[in-house]
């Protein structure tokens, strides 16, 4: 077995930092306890453990590159490690207890915008999650068993109102209803059978639904195959501060896009 242990000692040799994704307490404690010398940094839901070096994960990545760079990216951003730092990351690829032990090195061109996108944005942290999670219910259960497609645009609401028109009449024109409540979540899901864009502002408040956005295209460079629903929402957030999360009728995937980029894409049905 010499080979295996030297792989398996390669992975952990002069790491510079310990990253711990949903660790148990006897786990935490075993890892962090035992050697004062590396950082141990615990990225998970909750801080269940009190860690004193953690990263909140405002969705449970199931693509464990997400995962792993979500992390990674939120350590970088509150300077617990910098560029060049060898780091081993205790994962489960499997649903349950840590299965792999992944090398990273980090490396500032390893930033994809991730960790911004839900930290970072225009609209509270709270806000683009609960967003999100609509859109994966809606993409798991589609409406009436039918897959939907849908569009939010979140954050920056005046520019983006100024940079669009009213399909129809807005249901939420004089409501004071707000993402996240479930009476909300059973409305959007409603409404989401017809046509254009939900508007919501950088508190959660839904300005308004139906709404055809008139971004310009310029300069934005979304996946060949996408089409009018993504590249307008691509491009309004090209064109304001806000962060578009597109819900696919076609291929039933979640993509976010924020500054003109394709920033995350996720299959609802791993949710
Ligand atoms: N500029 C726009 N603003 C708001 N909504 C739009 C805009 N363009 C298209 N849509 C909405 O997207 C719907 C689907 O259009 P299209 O099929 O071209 O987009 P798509 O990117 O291929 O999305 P899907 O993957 O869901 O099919 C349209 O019926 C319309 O409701
Ligand atoms: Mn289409």
């Amino acid at each position: 077995m010499a080979t295996l242990s030297d792989l398996l000692d390669y992975l952990i040799t002069d790491v510079d930092g310990v990253f711990l994704f949903s660790p148990n307490s006897s786990f935490y404690e075993q890892v962090a306890g035992n050697d004062a010398e590396t950082r141990v940094v615990v990225v998970a839901p909750q801080n269940a453990v009190e860690a004193e070096s953690y990263v909140e994960l405002p969705l449970e990545f199931k693509n464990v590159r997400d995962r792993i760079r979500f992390g990674i990216e939120g350590a970088m951003d509150r300077g617990l490690v910098a560029e060049g730092d060898d780091l081993a990351c205790s994962v489960a690829i499997f649903d349950g207890d840590p299965d792999s032990v992944v090398r990273v090195r980090v490396d500032e061109a390893m930033r994809s915008g991730l960790y911004d996108l839900f930290t970072h944005s225009r609209a509270e942290p709270g806000v683009i999650r609960d967003v999100f999670e609509v859109a994966i219910e809606l993409g798991k259960k589609g409406q009436k068993g039918k897959p939907v497609g849908a569009l939010f645009v979140v954050g920056d609401a005046g520019k983006v109102m100024n940079k669009s028109r009213p399909l129809s009449y807005n249901p939420f024109e004089k409501s004071h209803v707000h993402v996240g409540d479930p009476i909300v979540n059973v409305m959007l899901k409603e409404f989401s059978r017809l046509d254009g864009a939900f508007i919501i502002s950088d508190s959660g408040k839904i300005v308004s639904a139906y709404r055809y956005l008139e971004p310009s295209a310029e300069g934005v460079d979304i996946p060949k195959g996408l089409g009018a629903r993504h590249m307008a929402g691509g491009a309004i957030t090209r064109d304001t501060n806000a962060t578009a999360i597109v819900l696919s009728e076609s291929d039933g995937l979640v993509r976010a896009f924020k500054g003109g980029q394709l920033i995350l894409e996720i299959d609802p049905e791993d949710y």
